[in-house]
């Protein structure tokens, strides 16, 4: 049975109870759905040198392609302050809107934000990267497809 919106975003907000935010005390969640129906969830992961912090979304996205997924369909992101019921929308930071674009078709990745499970936005990768830099500007197919390398 395909999982609803509904239990991807109950997938992210059990993710966010791993955040380990011990300087922004800021929690986020995520759930990844890849085109096999396959859900992989990250949380954010600070560091005390700051800048090695990884976002709840990377963590998913790094999970999965270390299994061997390449296709994906959606991610639901929930955050906010550490210890309470996200209350108000997260959405992903520039970084791992590219992280999305190198992996995933602008014209049909869904970016679903959350406050609960019941309300939710559904933004398109294309509008939260308009013109975005991608492997095909390289040259590049995408990596798994036959074919793929240097154009
Ligand atoms: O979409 C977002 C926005 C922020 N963060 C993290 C980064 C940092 O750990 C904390 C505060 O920015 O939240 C995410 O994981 N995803
Ligand atoms: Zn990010």
């Amino acid at each position: 049975m395909e999982l609803t919106d509904e239990q991807l975003v109950g997938r992210a907000l059990e993710a966010r109870e791993h955040a380990y935010v011990p300087y922004s005390h800021f929690a986020v969640g995520a759930a990844l759905l890849a085109e096999d129906g396959t859900v992989y969830q990250g949380c954010n992961i600070e560091n005390a040198a700051y800048t090695p912090s990884n976002c709840a979304e990377r963590t998913a996205f790094f999970k999965a392609v270390y299994e061997g997924q390449r296709h994906f369909s959606a991610i639901a992101v929930v955050g906010g302050p550490e210890g309470q019921p996200v209350s108000d929308w997260c959405t992903p930071c520039g970084v791992c809107r590219q992280v999305m674009r190198e992996f995933c078709d602008p014209d049909s990745f869904i970016i679903i934000v959350a406050r609960s499970p019941e309300e939710r936005r559904s933004l398109l990768l294309r509008d939260l990267l308009p013109e975005g830099f991608g492997p095909e500007d390289l040259g590049h197919h995408r990596a798994d497809e036959a074919g793929g390398g240097a154009a």
